[in-house]
């Protein structure tokens, strides 16, 4: 693979969910070209397939037509170690944190899986320095925590604590589904610059899953546009936001300021 050729690449990715009149297409013959290194975000309103695109790139949903290629080779995903190969590559946070993790494991026990998921045969307390570690990049105290079960955890701890594990993972590719979704603003411009400084230390692809533009100009290298399935418009974040040439593109842009100005009550 040569370095300018995708890390990921779609082809006319598609899916549909129901059949006859029922029938949704969800995500509509979309191509795509991620590069190493690259941060790349998804923008689009709610229900434009987004999280199905998302999910499709995971391998958690089939895709109805169109394909993949991972490294320059059509992705396999049929036997198990296919899975556990592509899965070591590729992670996801989503939305929710609380569907990512098993609620029955503790603290401890969720961090100690990344440990094994590397197949790293390490002392305890080596495996103990990582978990504190990679608790402490993401600002949690290992202490206070490595006893205590998921749901005891806040919204913004649980997000933390799923950027802690892509810490230990060092995947190739990250797709973050509205990553910052259950914290204030303060928060998530912490775990923002958490995410963007692992990509600087591991040169490792970031897919952004968001309906906020702004987001997608702070943090991308390149904006897909997606509207009803389909990619409208895709480029470099900067000619995305200042020179939108897709009629959406623009009604996203300018419903920005709007959101702010509702507010102004003056
Ligand atoms: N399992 C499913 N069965 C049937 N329809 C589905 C399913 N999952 C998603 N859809 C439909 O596919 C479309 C795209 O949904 P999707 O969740 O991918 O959008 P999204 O852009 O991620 O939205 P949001 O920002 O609200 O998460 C929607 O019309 C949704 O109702």
């Amino acid at each position: 693979m040569s370095s300018r050729e995708p890390l990921i690449r779609g082809r006319g990715l598609t899916k549909e969910f129901g059949i006859g009149s029922q029938k949704t297409t969800a995500v509509d013959a979309v191509d795509f070209d991620f590069h190493k290194g690259e941060i790349i975000s998804i923008v689009g309103e709610s229900g434009s397939g987004k999280t199905t695109l998302a999910k499709m790139i995971m391998g958690l949903l089939k895709e109805s037509g169109g394909s993949i290629e991972y490294k320059g080779q059509p992705r396999r995903l049929k036997t198990h170690s296919d899975r556990k190969r592509y899965w070591k590559d590729i992670q996801a946070i989503f939305q929710d944190p609380f569907s990512s993790f098993n609620l029955f494991y503790r603290v401890e026990k969720l961090l100690m899986d990344c440990i094994r998921l590397q197949g790293l045969k390490l002392s305890k307390e080596e495996r103990s320095l990582k978990m504190r570690e990679a608790c402490s990049f993401v600002n949690l105290k290992f202490e206070e925590l490595h006893n205590k079960y998921p749901f005891e955890l806040s919204g913004g701890q649980m997000q933390r604590l799923m950027i802690a594990r892509i810490f230990m993972l060092h995947p190739k590719v990250l797709i973050a589904d509205e990553p910052t979704s259950m914290v204030d603003a303060c928060s998530r411009s912490t775990i923002l610059d958490m995410l963007l400084k692992l990509r600087d230390e591991n040169d490792m692809t970031i897919v952004f899953i968001t309906h906020d533009v702004g987001l997608a100009y702070y943090v991308s290298d390149t904006i897909y546009i997606m509207e009803k399935g389909e990619i409208v418009e895709r480029g470099p974040a900067e000619e995305i936001i200042l020179n939108p040439q897709h009629a959406y593109t623009r009604q996203l842009i300018n419903d920005v300021p709007k959101i702010h100005s509702a507010w102004d009550l003056g």
